[in-house]
């Protein structure tokens, strides 16, 4: 099996912890691409009736056109589950995020949620973070400034940029990639970076998951990684 069947294989697995009367989470990446095909299908063939948050516009758009009902994260008072991706997962289940530059929007949807999910291939679980550069979503005025902060704190940052370009988020912010190999203390990573000025969110989602789906070449491993 390639990546992309192990990505499928997690996402059809995950729709199957959806059940009627949900308000469910919908992450955003690759992987979540797939799950959100599966649980479009099963609100067209099985008419199960949720209500979905999307953690950017991309998602949106995608589980609109499959004719998933979404609302506002705004609009709902609690999520019951929410099915997301992630970059890296580490053996004590804290995880990195925002490779697809939506941490943001997925942090706050995950904070507002009972039962936050995971769905990866197996490439994803690592013994510690570090190896995939840490996303930290900036405010552009004065980023100049937190990223010198940060090179000078050894944090090796690089600004993401395609063709040249900034990337934006879809809160229209800058991201800066941490390169911090290993993250020996991610506690105390994220306490340092939260309180910097200019920055608006990090990608460590520590003491968050409660399941974890990995995608194995025999099949999808369901891990309860805390209640
Ligand atoms: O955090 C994310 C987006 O901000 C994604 O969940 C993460 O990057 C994993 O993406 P993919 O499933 O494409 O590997």
């Amino acid at each position: 099996m390639n990546q992309d069947q192990l990505k499928q294989l997690v996402g059809q697995k995950a729709v199957e912890f959806v059940k009627d009367g949900m308000y469910v989470g919908l992450g955003t990446g690759s992987t979540v691409k797939f799950m959100v095909d599966a649980l479009g299908e099963r609100v067209q063939k099985e008419h199960l009736n949720i209500v979905g948050v999307s953690t950017s516009e991309r998602t949106a758009a995608q589980a609109k056109s499959l004719g998933i009902p979404m609302k506002s994260v705004d609009d709902v008072d609690h999520l019951d589950l929410t099915i997301d991706g992630a970059d890296e997962i580490s053996a004590d289940f804290q995880g990195v995020k925002g490779g697809g530059a939506a941490l943001l929007w997925e942090k706050i949807v995950a904070i507002n949620t009972d039962k936050v999910m995971w769905i990866v291939d197996e490439s994803k679980m690592v013994d510690q973070l570090g190896a995939f550069g840490l996303p930290v979503e900036v405010i552009p005025y004065g980023s100049k400034h937190v990223f010198d902060k940060m090179a000078a704190r050894g944090y090796n940052p690089v600004f993401r940029k395609v063709d040249g370009e900034f990337v934006r988020t879809d809160s229209n912010n800058y991201l800066i990639d941490l390169h911090i190999n290993p993250i020996t203390d991610p506690h105390a990573l994220a306490e340092d970076l939260i309180h910097m000025v200019g920055v608006v969110e990090h990608g460590l989602f520590l003491d968050m998951v409660n399941t974890v789906i990995v995608g194995h070449e025999n099949g999808p491993e369901v891990i309860q990684a805390r209640p």
